[in-house]
């Protein structure tokens, strides 16, 4: 479903460059929740963030589902990137705007008729638990109620693959335990392909199939999560 081609990103510094990933290739199978470990500055973010072109790698190919992203014109990636859906460490909600409107927002860009957005929102909003609180603001929300919100947001396109950019870590335990079970209800419920990076061990363990480890922008090994076993943090 994912695959990237021998991809490699260097960051330009104001002194020399940084090669944070290098040469990676990677095929993840539709349909399942994939792991990316590793100790920080491994490059995990900077390579989840070239599966949907947030970073455009300097080389290599990357392809979701049958189209290759790093071939499409600027309005066709537009376009195929609706079906990728992404949530962060810190939510990226728009605090200004109700969870309805930050839900609407990628909607209204693709163009959607409002009817279609109101059932799509409400839609969404159960999905994940939180059809009560449509009106309320960012701000008046905790922590797990804030990435649920984000799930219902990147979900309203109806995405076929799920990016996680460290999406439990800013939250407690019992509450990472909540928001992966919403996760795995996404995979579940949808068939959704869903990426992980993650510091926590833990959160590979309980819904990972497999696990990538990564170590100075290039791939370790990738294995059953179940492998993991007697490993601590990364
Ligand atoms: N926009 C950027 N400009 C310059 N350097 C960057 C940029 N983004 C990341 N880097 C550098 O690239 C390297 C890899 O960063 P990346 O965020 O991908 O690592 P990571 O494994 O996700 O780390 P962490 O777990 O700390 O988030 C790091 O050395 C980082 O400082």
């Amino acid at each position: 479903m994912v695959s990237l081609e021998y991809v490699s990103k260097t960051y330009r510094l104001p002194k020399g460059q940084l090669e944070a990933v290098r040469d990676v290739t990677l095929h993840i199978p539709k349909g399942t929740i994939h792991g990316i470990i590793g100790a920080s500055g491994a490059g995990k973010s900077t390579l989840l963030r070239m599966v949907n072109l947030l970073e455009r790698p300097d080389r290599g190919k990357v392809f979701v589902g049958e189209q290759e992203l790093t071939a499409l014109s600027a309005r066709q990636l537009r376009e195929a990137r609706r079906s990728i859906g992404m949530i962060f460490q810190q939510y990226n909600l728009v605090l200004n705007r109700t969870v309805s409107r930050n839900i609407s927002m990628a909607m209204e860009l693709a163009g959607v008729p409002k009817r279609e957005r109101l059932a799509r929102i409400e839609e969404c909003l159960k999905f994940v638990g939180l059809e009560d609180k449509a009106e309320q603001y960012p701000s008046r929300l905790s922590g797990g109620q804030k990435q649920r919100v984000a799930i219902a947001r990147a979900l309203a396109n109806g995405p076929k693959v799920l990016l996680c950019d460290e999406p439990t870590s800013a939250l407690d335990p019992q509450t990472t335990a909540d928001i992966l079970e919403v996760l795995r209800h996404v995979n579940q419920t949808y068939g959704v392909t869903i990426l992980i990076v993650t510091h926590d061990m833990n959160v590979v363990k309980k819904i990972c199939r497999r696990v990538t480890i990564m170590e100075q922008g290039q791939i370790v090994r990738t294995v059953a999560a179940d492998e993991l076993e007697g490993m601590g943090d990364a």
